[in-house]
């Protein structure tokens, strides 16, 4: 069997697969994370736990391209990530939401969402090419006339994308997006990384911040999400256990750097490890909510 065809084979059984293979990134002396190796199949919600300064956060730049790896690959299905500029990282169908919501001054919530399909403007798709993000974003805002039939429908898709919200970002549209609640931003946040409609979405602490209702609320709307496209894999840095228990088939556990424990949530909940040196402090600091 050639290469080409064991390799498409490969890629059909995990469509959208992740997999990192002994990533390893330093700052200066400091080790962030070393030697990660784990894969999450296409369609697999995969919850990161561990401590501050685990190195959770610096593999979402890892797998985005924002950080490079000092050894190591990531591959996601066919395509080798590793050395990628970020911009076409996004453009193979990896979306990501920041720890601390950002939003863009002077644009409306639904500007702010249009944003996040500038990737599919130009040439509608997955182009294997660097964009000028600048100027697609100013295509999107600004309605050049080449775009405004796809401005159309990616202004539907826009609109479809904060409905899942329920009455929070809908009503709020034509709102300015800095008026929005903190809880609403973070909402905004990841509807921005899904109207992209990633094969990958990478959220990093979605539910900081919010109080019991709004982590309840936004944790079902993604198990929703997680049952409506499941081909859409989802990789959830997370705090709160109850959370993590709730939505993820599996969980890395991170220390210093390094894969401490990679389970089911009961496994990992259960081992002694993870419960006295990690779990049990996020447990207390960390889990209400
Ligand atoms: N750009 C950087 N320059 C220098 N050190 C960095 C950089 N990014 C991360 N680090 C360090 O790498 C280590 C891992 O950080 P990282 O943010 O990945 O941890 P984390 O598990 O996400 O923590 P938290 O839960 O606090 O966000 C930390 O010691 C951090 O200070």
């Amino acid at each position: 069997m050639s290469a080409a065809l064991t390799q498409a084979l490969a890629a059909h059984r995990h469509p959208g697969a992740l997999v990192l293979e002994g990533v390893t990134r330093r700052f200066g002396g400091l080790v962030a994370t070393n030697e990660v190796t784990f894969t999450v199949p296409g369609g697999e919600l995969l919850a990161i736990v561990g401590p501050n300064g685990a190195g959770k956060s610096t593999l979402v730049q890892l797998i985005t391209g924002f950080v490079r790896p000092d050894a190591g690959r990531i591959r996601l299905g066919p395509h080798d990530l590793t050395r990628l500029p970020p911009e076409r990282i996004s453009a193979l169908g990896v979306a990501r939401s920041f720890q601390t919501s950002r939003v863009f001054p002077g644009l409306t919530v639904l500007e702010s969402v249009l944003v996040g399909t500038q990737v599919q403007l130009i040439g509608g798709g997955r182009l294997p090419r660097a964009f000028n993000t600048l100027a697609e974003t100013a295509s999107v805002l600004f309605g050049l006339p080449a775009y405004a039939a796809r401005r159309r429908l990616l202004e539907d898709r826009a609109e479809a994308t904060l409905k899942l919200f329920g009455d929070r970002l809908w009503p709020r549209r034509d709102a300015p997006a800095f008026s929005l609640s903190y809880a609403n931003r973070r909402r905004l946040e990841i509807a921005r990384a899904l109207v992209a409609e990633p094969d990958l979405l990478l959220l990093d602490e979605p539910t900081a911040g919010m109080n019991p209702t709004e982590t309840g609320e936004l944790a079902d709307l993604i198990a929703q999400l997680h049952a409506d496209r499941p081909a859409l894999t989802i990789v959830m840095i997370e705090h709160k256990l109850q959370v993590v228990r709730q939505l993820a088939s599996r969980v890395i556990v991170m220390n210093h750097g390094s894969v401490l424990v990679d389970a089911t949530p009961e496994e990992a909940l259960a081992d002694p490890r993870v419960v006295t040196a990690y779990l049990g402090r996020a447990e207390t600091s960390h889990a209400h909510g």
